[in-house]
C-alpha cells in the first residue's frame, strides 16, 4: 500500500472557528478557480470539536492515482527515518522524503527532522500540488510523502509539530494506493475519537486548532491488502512483442533484450492499459471487481506452497528427459537420413 502525504505552509494563517459541527456535505472551501472548471470537489467536514478537519473525496482519477503512484514509488530520496526519543533511536515503520521550495524548509517531529531532499519538486508533485492549490486556493511551500508499503506500516499517534510551518495553516495530505484509516483522537477526552478511510486519490484537510486539541494516526491493518500485487511477467521477448507490436513498448523490449537476451522479466504493478493488455482479471491483478485479494491469495497459495516447488522441479527434470529422449531419437532418425542423402 502506498500513499503519499503533503505537509505544507499556507501563506496566511487561516481564522479559528470554534463549533460542533456535524458531519455533513458543505460546499468547497473556496470557489474553484476558472483555469479548471471541472473541479468542484465534493467533501465533508468532520465532526470534531475545536478542530477543522476535511475530507475531499477522490479528486484524481483512477487512471492519474495509478500514474503518481508509480511516479512517485520510483523517486530515488526514499529513505527509513531515525528518530531519537530519550536517547533511544528507532526506525520509522515507512519510508518519507521531502521537497520544498527552499533548502532551509525542515520540518521536525518525534524526534526526527524531515529535510528537503531536492528544491526541485518531482514533476508528478507539481502537478498534484497545482491542483491542490487551485482546490484550496492556497499556496504550499513544503511536502513530506510517507509511504506505507504494507499493512504494517504506520504512523503512530502524533500532532503535526507547528514550528517550522505556519501556525494553524493548512496541512493537506493526499493519497494513493490502496485504502488506509486516519483515526483522530482527542487529546484531553480519550474516548473522543473520529475514523476515516482514505480511499486512492483522496484529500484530508487539517486546519486551525486540530493539531492543538487533537492527535492522528494510521494504525497498522494487519488485514490489508499491500496494494497491487507486483506480478513479474515472465515472457519471449518475441511472443510479447508479436502480441502487441505498439511503439514504446517494442523500443523498451528492444533494451530489455539488447541487455538481458531472448528470455527475461518484467516486473509492474501497474495496469498495461498502454500496451493493449485490457485491464481487468488476474493478469494485471486489478482490484476492480473486489477479486485482487482473491486473486493474491490463489497466487500466494499456489506460489509459495513448498509443494509446488518440489514438483516443479520433479516436472522439469521428467520434462527434460522427455526432450532429450525426443532429441535422441529425431538425431537418429536424422543421422539415418544424412547417412542415406549421403550414399
Ligand atoms: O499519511 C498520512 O496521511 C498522514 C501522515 C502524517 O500524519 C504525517 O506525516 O504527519
Ligand atoms: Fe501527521
Amino acid at each position: 500500500m502506498k500513499r503519499k502525504a503533503q505537509i505544507s505552509q499556507s501563506e496566511e494563517p487561516e481564522s479559528v472557528q470554534d463549533t460542533d459541527i456535524v458531519r455533513k456535505k458543505v460546499k468547497p472551501l473556496n470557489t474553484p478557480c476558472s483555469e479548471s472548471p471541472e473541479t468542484e470537489p465534493s467533501f465533508i467536514e468532520l465532526e470534531m470539536p475545536q478542530a477543522q478537519v476535511y475530507y475531499y473525496s477522490p479528486i484524481f482519477s483512477l487512471q492519474d492515482c495509478t500514474s503518481y503512484y508509480s511516479a512517485l514509488a520510483s523517486l530515488s530520496y526514499w529513505s527509513r527515518p531515525i528518530f531519537k526519543v530519550h536517547g533511544r533511536t528507532s526506525q520509522a515503520h515507512r519510508l518519507t522524503c521531502s521537497f520544498g521550495s527552499t533548502a532551509d524548509k525542515v520540518y521536525n517531529y518525534s524526534g526526527t527532522s524531515a529535510k528537503v531532499d531536492s528544491i526541485d519538486y518531482p514533476h508528478s508533485i507539481k502537478i498534484i500540488k497545482e491542483k491542490i492549490e487551485i482546490i484550496l486556493n492556497a499556496k504550499f511551500n513544503f511536502v513530506l510523502l510517507n509511504w506505507y508499503q504494507s499493512g504494517n506500516d504506520y504512523i503512530g499517534e502524533h500532532s503535526d509539530s507547528e514550528k517550522g510551518l505556519v501556525p494553524q495553516g493548512i496541512i493537506a495530505s493526499v493519497s494513493f494506493g490502496a485504502p488506509r484509516t486516519i483515526i483522530f483522537k482527542n487529546k484531553s477526552d480519550k474516548k473522543l475519537t473520529r475514523k476515516i478511510v482514505l480511499e486512492n486519490g483522496s484529500m484530508v484537510i487539517m486546519k486551525g486548532t486540530t493539531q492543538r486539541f487533537w492527535k492522528h494516526t494510521i494504525p497498522k491493518e494487519k488485514k490489508i491488502k499491500d496494494g497491487p500485487f507486483p506480478l513479474p511477467f515472465i515472457g519471449s521477448y518475441y511472443l510479447i512483442f508479436q502480441k502487441t507490436g505498439l511503439l514504446g513498448l517494442g523500443e523498451l523490449l528492444e533494451s530489455l533484450h539488447q541487455q538481458y537476451g531472448d528470455i527475461f522479466e518484467l516486473w509492474t504493478k501497474h495496469r498495461f492499459i498502454e500496451y493493449g493488455l485490457i485491464d481487468n482479471g488476474v493478469f494485471n491483478n486489478n482490484d476492480i471487481h473486489g477479486s485482487w485479494k482473491f486473486n493474491r491469495m490463489v497466487f500466494s497459495n499456489a506460489l509459495m506452497r513448498p509443494k509446488l516447488d518440489r514438483d516443479a522441479l520433479q516436472w522439469t527434470i521428467e520434462l527434460i528427459e522427455e526432450m532429450e529422449s525426443c532429441w535422441h531419437r529425431i538425431s537418429i532418425i536424422i543421422g539415418e537420413k544424412d547417412l542415406n542423402d549421403v550414399n
